[in-house]
């Protein structure tokens, strides 16, 4: 069962570097423990502030880039490079800077590659990826994931069809949020992590974080859960409806 957490701090500066620091902790312990790490990133502007505020710890020398696997939790599909990806946003903000190994940061699959403009193609290519270590899906130490104002997680939206898939990825062709489509880790897939950590901050998520850890189960958040930990790591304004 898992157990959740509620981590409350001031402001999102306090945030992102926190939740920074907490990453290298996990990836550094799963590296002493089994030699290597798995960590799945996500989109939005607080993970974005996440990484850029990693590279400013000097703990983060403790990391064996070279031993750390990179997954995305969802993907706006677009053509590689393009500004709006998660991919690029993350390889500005820290990816590029670091001695990662390239054939260990899975980027999802973008709208100019192997399959073209179809987001299923793609949705199932990262599929294969996935299952390259031999199991339907890599060991995901922790998988990090946004909030939307609406309780979305990933490309997970409340009252979406995808959130019944079953298997661990699948294509979003008419996401509320821009742009419409989308590739995704599911909801079952999501589950697989040892940790999942819900980060959010600003006055725009206190509803639907106050509605998901209320229970509400049409919030796609409530249901984004690790098998041993499900971290809630959220600014003040954030958690200002939190019971
Ligand atoms: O592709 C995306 O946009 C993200 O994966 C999405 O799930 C994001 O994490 C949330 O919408 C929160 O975004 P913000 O942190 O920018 O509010």
């Amino acid at each position: 069962m898992s157990k959740t957490l509620v981590v409350v701090v001031p402001d999102a500066d306090t945030l992102a570097a926190t939740v920074a620091s907490r990453l290298i902790a996990k990836i550094v312990d799963a590296q002493a423990e089994r030699g290597s790490a798995g960590v799945v990133l996500t989109g939005g502007r607080i993970a974005k502030r996440v990484l850029a505020a990693l590279e400013e710890l000097p703990e983060a020398r403790a990391i064996d880039w070279a031993q750390l696997d990179l997954w995305w939790g969802d993907e706006r599909f677009l053509p590689a490079g393009d500004p709006e990806r998660n991919e690029t946003q993350a390889r500005e903000a820290l990816l590029d800077a670091l001695p990662l190994d390239p054939a260990r940061v899975h980027a999802m699959p973008a709208s100019d590659g192997p399959d073209g403009d179809d987001p299923e193609a793609a949705a199932t290519r990262y599929a294969g990826e996935l299952r390259l270590g031999g199991a339907e899906l890599p060991p995901f130490d922790v998988l990090m994931l946004g909030v939307g104002e609406d309780g979305h997680v990933a490309s997970l939206f409340p009252g979406h069809p995808v959130l019944n898939e079953t298997g661990t990825t699948a294509a979003v062709r008419d996401s509320p949020k821009p742009p419409p489509n989308r590739v995704t880790l599911t909801m079952p897939a999501i589950q697989t992590a040892d940790e999942v950590w819900l980060i959010a901050a600003g006055p725009d998520k206190t509803d639907s974080v106050g509605r998901a850890l209320g229970g509400d189960e049409l919030l796609p958040a409530a249901h984004a859960t690790g098998r041993t930990k499900t971290y809630w790591l959220l600014d003040k304004a954030a958690a200002a409806k939190v019971g």
